[in-house]
């Protein structure tokens, strides 16, 4: 692999930078890239003490206290508990040790954004580079922007952040992103269909990059139909038609490409009637997905939901709410969290909510597994509406 004189000055050196260079230079060589590229930003998963456990925090512990900081500007994903609210069922060690981690990622020069949806504030041109962790926020940048990442564990995103550099290998590699399967979608989308057209577009592939046939878009469906594909395909994008800027380049580079179908059969699901409480924001809700929900409660007079609504966003979108709707929301027994996702935090057991309806296929895929909650498919509006009209 090719390495300028720069980065030998650089290694040269020694120190912190040094050594998060040697690094990206082993794992660059390891995955047989040619060169190093670099990189505009960087988004770091795997920060939520539930998932990395001690092991995680000692792990940045040692790299903050050598002094190493963060070359290019890095955002964090959510975190265990809301940074700052005590209030939550969570017990106090916990909290203490979560804050820890979030401390020591401070000190390097993260800015605390604590969401998984930094595409939300983050809009990146195309085939510009970046480093990002977050699979569901990998997808929509490589897919929507035709910005540049692959799927790049936590640790090694700390490491990217630090020596301002990426291997060039994978979707970094422009003749890799070429759709090699076309998917006719004959089916009319919700955004409970389009996460679940993730899922079975995914299990159809053999982690081909696919060209989607498919007209009637919106933010909301494409951020449903990327989280939920790239949970379950290896391939953290996919050539959407009139979406991604450069479709047509990419669609006349095809060669010989194979086709599927997929209808509206193979999308259907049942409304479930038992469950715990309903989830949105997974990915983090955008303001649209949050008013959504406002629409229906304001046409019931906020009357209070039997189950909870919980509802996870960025403090970003929090803050663009009234204080008085804030309010509201909570008299209706909705639990507005930030800085955080019930995916990674011990905040759905601390409230006894042991199933979950809701429209996340990838929630679908992560609570059982990360945090023993059991999850269904749902439209989120057909719920409220059944609910708010039967009591
Ligand atoms: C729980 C978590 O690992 C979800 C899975 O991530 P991903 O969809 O594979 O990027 C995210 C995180 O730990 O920050």
């Amino acid at each position: 692999m090719h390495v300028s004189s720069e980065d030998e000055r650089l290694l040269k050196e020694g120190g912190y930078l040094a050594k998060a260079l040697e690094t990206v230079i082993k794992v660059g060589e390891a995955v047989k890239a040619d060169r190093l590229l670099d990189v505009d930003t960087v988004h770091v998963s795997g920060v939520s003490y539930l998932t990395i456990g001690d092991a995680g925090l000692e792990f940045l512990r040692d790299i903050s206290s050598s002094g190493a900081r963060f070359r290019v500007f890095t955002t964090v994903n959510p975190a265990g508990v809301e940074y700052g609210n005590l209030n939550l069922p969570v017990n106090e060690a916990f909290i203490r040790r979560q804050m820890e981690i979030i401390d020591y990622l401070r000190r390097m020069g993260a800015s605390l954004w604590l969401t998984c949806t930094p595409y939300e504030f983050i809009r990146p041109q195309p085939g510009s580079i970046h480093a990002w962790g977050e699979s569901n926020a990998i997808a929509y940048i490589n897919s929507v922007n035709d910005a540049y990442t692959e799927k790049l564990p936590g640790p090694f995103t700390i490491m990217i952040a630090i020596a301002g550099k990426v291997p060039r290998f994978g979707l970094y590699v422009e003749e890799n992103r070429v759709p090699k399967v076309i998917v006719k979608v004959n089916a009319r989308l919700t955004p409970v269909k389009a996460g679940l057209l993730g899922r079975i577009t995914a299990g159809k592939l053999k982690g081909e990059v696919p060209f989607i046939d498919y007209d009637n878009w919106d933010k909301q469906l494409l951020k449903s139909f990327l989280a939920s594909y790239a949970t379950y395909s290896p391939t953290p994008l996919a050539v959407i038609k009139g979406i991604n800027p450069n479709w047509r380049r990419y669609l006349s580079m095809v060669d010989k490409p194979d086709s599927i179908t997929i209808d509206d059969a193979e999308l259907r699901y049942e409304q479930p009637i038992e469950y715990d409480a309903l989830f949105i924001g997974c990915p983090h809700a955008s303001l649209e997905e949050v008013m959504s929900i406002v629409k229906v409660l304001e046409k019931h007079g906020y009357r209070r939901l039997a189950k909870p609504l919980i509802v996870s966003t960025s403090r970003f979108i929090k803050s663009t709410l009234s204080p008085e709707l804030i309010n509201k929301l909570k008299e209706a027994n909705v639990y507005l969290i930030t800085d955080t996702c019930p995916m990674v935090s011990p905040i759905l057991q601390g409230l006894g909510i042991r199933s979950v309806a809701t429209p996340s296929s990838k929630a679908i895929f992560y609570l059982p597994r990360l945090v023993n909650v059991n999850a269904m498919p749902c439209s989120i509006e057909d719920c409220l509406e059944s609910e708010l009209s039967n009591h």
